[in-house]
């Protein structure tokens, strides 16, 4: 689905970031991303989200190079991709009901044709009872899970999440684990960029650990 072939990433004429990265994400695929601060694992998921081109090498995304990819094209193709921020990044005069419903009402579709949807994949994330709040007076964990519906609105092939368990207490890291395990499971490849090591060991996966700007994978 995702191919990389010896990428390097510079920002500007700064050092290269990413160095010499080959790897897949295969269809329906699960896993970590994880390194030390500063190794790159959001500058990847950028890349992975075509957001960045690459400085060198080549990345090829649902079968397209992406350097070949022109501006009107990239959000069609961007659509089967899901991001959840490190930060979240809802909008705070939305509630949350019109945050998840916010991908799809941009593109003029009728209310009445995804309302169901967005109701449904709300509750499925645990916020049914939250549909009508606005995001200041969600907790972490539930802002978190706004987030991740709005990403998993329009059904993406795959889904990234950076640190999405960075600001929630353990309990809650381990039901947006769960959640997003589950999402696997019909189908969605996810991509999981992540320092903490206990969420990693409560699901066996692969594992893409950057260090030094190069990647190794254990699969
Ligand atoms: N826009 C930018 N311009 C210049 N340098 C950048 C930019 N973004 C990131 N960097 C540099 O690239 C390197 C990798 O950063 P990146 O944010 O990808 O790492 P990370 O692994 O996600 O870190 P963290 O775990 O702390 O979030 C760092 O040295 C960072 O300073």
């Amino acid at each position: 689905m995702i191919h990389f072939e010896n990428v390097g990433l510079r920002y500007g004429m700064g050092p290269e970031v990413l160095r010499d990265l080959t790897f897949d994400i295969p269809k329906e695929s699960f896993q970590f991303l994880t390194g030390p601060s500063g190794a790159g694992k959001t500058t990847l998921m950028r890349l992975l989200f075509m957001s960045l081109q690459p400085t060198r090498g080549l990345v090829r995304t649902f079968g397209r190079d992406i350097s070949t990819i022109g501006k009107e094209e990239l959000p069609l193709l961007r659509r089967r991709i899901g991001i959840v921020f490190q930060d979240f990044r809802l909008l705070d005069h939305l509630t949350t009901y019109e945050n998840v419903a916010l991908p799809l009402r941009v593109r003029g579709k009728e209310e009445a044709s995804y309302r169901n949807d967005v109701i449904e994949l709300l509750r499925w994330v645990g916020l049914g009872e939250r549909i009508n709040v606005l995001p200041p007076v969600l907790s972490g964990g539930e802002k978190q899970r706004v987030a991740i519906a709005r990403a998993l609105i329009d059904q993406p092939q795959l889904l990234l999440a950076d640190e999405p368990t960075g600001n929630v207490d353990p309990p809650m890291a381990r039901r947006i684990l769960s959640l997003l395990v589950q999402l696997n499971r019909l189908g969605t490849a996810v991509v999981i960029a992540t320092h903490d090591l206990s969420l990693m060991d409560r699901f066996e996966a692969r594992r893409m650990i950057l260090a030094d700007g190069r990647l190794e994978v254990y699969d």
